[in-house]
């Protein structure tokens, strides 16, 4: 079960290698038990060491039916199994990879221990119970199947709500995929060609097709990495309905799953409706100007996990365009697909890249699965020769490949030409880099960041040597800027944006190099500075910058979004937030939900923002076996839009580059 116990959380303590010997084991374990530690049941060992929860023991115990402590049965410890997956973000308990004689993943140390206590068992199943056995245990189980609490999908166990809403998903994105649309070739072409002119630098002009692919199909995912445009593509895909049904104009929303990503979407969509002269006015001003979260667009019932627009009552929409999907959960995207009429298109636009929802499930890197830079996505050959026919006067650029089984497979444009990182840049070298974990490449940014040809990346590899604290110092005389400005009593929007322009990225949270440590050392270095002015018993104090880390639907404030303390006009301290429609709103300290000062903020949190200076430091060795990896670095890059600057041990950063993690779903297979 290599996948599962990849993710952080249950065994991001341990960090000597798993045992897989079961003989050896025992001897371990034989051993032990001749010498002081004490030998308890394998489930006694779980909970005593936290690595599984009591919540999850006793629900494993209801849905087994087994409710004596003594008298567990194979499927209440593989239903624990499901828990611990889920609380690592899968959707689902992949059975296929789960090592049945070693489940927990128990390690070395855990037999080995001189005091305390030792499991008396690596596995509770026995040696016969394989996957196959494992797979009809499960389909002649009576809590198993449909209108049951668990179902089995292929070789995937869920709990039922979530096997739910992959299977809605599956169906709504089928069934949007295939509706009939009645576009004109003719029309579309000639829309293509103004918005596209010919462009001899490009092979391929992917904006184009992506395009073309959104505008003759109900459903469409358009991913890139950073500076590809995406949303330069998305205003010109607008631009092209609208004229497409301009007798009756489309209701058009935008939305994203944070508030900073909305507010991103917000200043992008307006940077690009007036940058794309060519869009005549009448057009322009048919295409939205502010995106919302998507939360706000479903409307949030407080107090529960429903929303005001659902199948009963679904929203009043023609096209939706979800930006930052990939930051999308499931269960999110289930009920947002649910409340789309019938007839509504749907666009994901997003980095498939990235680091997955924080949440269960990773909806965008599913449907994205098979793409490979530099390479036409499987499309059919009908398909091929359609947009060859709308976007290349029927020339044969783009050509079928092996047919792909999945179903939306024409649906997925994928944009590889990155508008924002020329050849110049190190930022998009390095972000390509870390994706291909291509050393070659790492090596190219490195020679040119030390030459100076690549201003935009710093590389600080002298981890031993140089002490954390010139980072620290570093960040604080950026901070330094905002701080100066609310001195000078500048407005709030100016302090905000003075705050936007640095970030500082940790991989962890514990440790010298995690959040918790660093915000508290910049901290001190602003209070020597006199920059701030911190009372030990006040939480809160003028300049401090905070992450909102729960959401308040009352409030409506939401988890990641940024706020700054600073006096109002009457001197009182006051929390103030710009919220995605630019807007400035004012929440007494005391009337916050949970919080965090964020000099410093989780490369996870940084997700959906950008930072013109991003600083990203990783942890050392030690501290880097568990969590950090590919999707994480690529994604702290991506953040940066001016500098970026690493912090890190380069055999951290290589190790992170070779480790690729990828979430258990059924989504796919569902697809074809
Ligand atoms: N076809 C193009 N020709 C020239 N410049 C382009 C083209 N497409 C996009 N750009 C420019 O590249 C930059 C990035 O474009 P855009 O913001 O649309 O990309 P994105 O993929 O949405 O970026 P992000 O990484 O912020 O999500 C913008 O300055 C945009 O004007």
């Amino acid at each position: 079960m290599s996948d599962l116990n990849q993710q952080p959380g249950l065994f991001d303590d341990v960090d000597d290698a798993p045992i897989y010997e079961s003989s050896l084991l025992n001897e371990q374990a034989a051993d032990s038990v001749t010498q002081t530690p004490k030998v308890v049941p394998l489930l006694s060992y779980l909970t005593e060491q936290h690595r599984v929860r009591v919540v999850d023991v006793k629900l494993a115990e209801l849905l087994s039916g087994n409710n004596t402590e003594h008298d567990h049965d194979e499927l209440f410890y593989i239903i624990l199994m499901l828990c611990l997956s889920q609380q690592s973000q899968h959707s689902c308990l992949t059975l296929t990879e789960v090592d049945w004689t070693n489940p927990f993943n128990l390690r070395q140390s855990d037999f080995t221990k001189l005091e305390g206590t030792v499991p008396d068992t690596l596995t509770p199943f026995s040696d016969d119970f394989t996957t196959e056995a494992a797979i009809n245990y499960l389909h002649a189980h009576h809590s198993v199947g449909d209108h049951k609490p668990l179902q089995l999908f292929n070789q995937r166990l869920y709990f039922s709500r979530l096997a739910g809403y992959e299977q809605t998903l599956a169906q709504r994105l089928l069934a949007m995929s295939e509706r009939q649309l009645n576009i004109d070739d003719a029309v579309l072409t000639e829309l293509l060609t103004r918005y596209f002119p010919d462009n001899p630098t490009l092979d391929i002009d992917w904006q184009k097709v992506a395009c073309a692919i959104a505008a003759t199909k109900g459903f469409s995912v358009i991913t890139g990495g950073p500076g590809t445009g995406k949303t330069t593509t998305v205003t010109k895909l607008l631009a092209i309905l609208q004229s497409l049904y301009q007798a009756a104009p489309l209701s058009i929303k935008l939305v994203a799953p944070t508030g900073k990503a909305a507010a991103r979407l917000t200043e992008s969509i307006l940077g690009a409706k007036n940058k794309l002269t060519e869009i005549p006015a009448d057009i322009n001003a048919l295409i939205p100007q502010s995106a919302q979260t998507i939360h706000r667009l479903l409307g949030v019932k407080p107090f529960t996990n429903k929303f005001r627009h659902d199948k009963s009552n679904p929203l009043h929409v023609d096209v939706l365009i979800i930006d930052e999907a990939s930051m999308v959960n499931l269960s999110l995207m289930a009920k947002l697909i649910e409340a789309l009429p019938a007839h509504a298109r749907l666009i994901l636009l997003g980095d498939k890249d990235q680091l997955a929802s924080v949440d269960t499930g990773s909806v965008m890197s599913d449907l994205c699965q098979g793409l490979v830079l530099g390479q036409t996505p499987q499309y059919s050959k009908a398909r091929c020769e359609q947009l060859n026919k709308v976007c290349f006067n029927g020339a044969a650029k783009l050509k079928a490949q092996t047919q792909s089984e999945f179903k939306l497979a024409d649906c997925i444009a994928f944009l590889q030409h990155s508008y924002r990182f020329d050849a110049k840049s190190g930022i998009g070298q390095l972000a390509l880099a870390v994706n291909t974990n291509d050393r070659g490449i790492l090596n190219y940014v490195e020679q040119h960041s030390t030459q100076g040809h690549f201003s935009d990346v710093i590389l600080d590899y002298d981890f031993v040597s140089t002490p954390i604290e010139k980072l620290i110092n570093s960040a604080a005389s950026h901070y330094g800027d905002y701080l100066t400005l609310i001195a000078q009593g500048a407005s709030v929007a100016k302090v905000h944006e003075a705050f936007a322009r640095y970030q500082l990225l940790a991989a962890v949270r514990e440790g010298d190099y995690g959040v918790n440590s660093l915000n508290q050392r910049i901290e001190r270095v602003l209070q020597q500075q006199g920059l701030i002015s911190v009372n030990p018993n006040q939480r809160h104090y003028t300049g401090m910058p905070i992450m909102i880390s729960q959401n308040d639907y009352q409030l409506k404030l939401f988890n990641g979004d940024i706020g700054i303390l600073m006096p109002d006009d009457s001197g009182q301290l006051k929390a103030l937030f710009i919220d995605e429609q630019g807007n400035e709103r004012a929440f007494s300290p005391a009337r916050l939900p949970a919080h965090d000062k964020v000099y410093v903020m989780t490369i996870h949190k940084s997700q959906g923002s950008e930072f013109s200076y991003t600083a990203m430091v990783l942890p050392p060795l030690k501290q880097a076996s568990v969590g950090i990896n590919r999707q994480l670095v690529y994604t702290g890059i991506t953040r940066a839009k001016q500098t970026f600057e690493l912090v890190a041990d380069k055999k951290v950063l290589q190790l992170a580059m070779g480790k690729s993690v990828s979430r258990a779903s059924g989504l796919y297979e569902r697809l074809v």
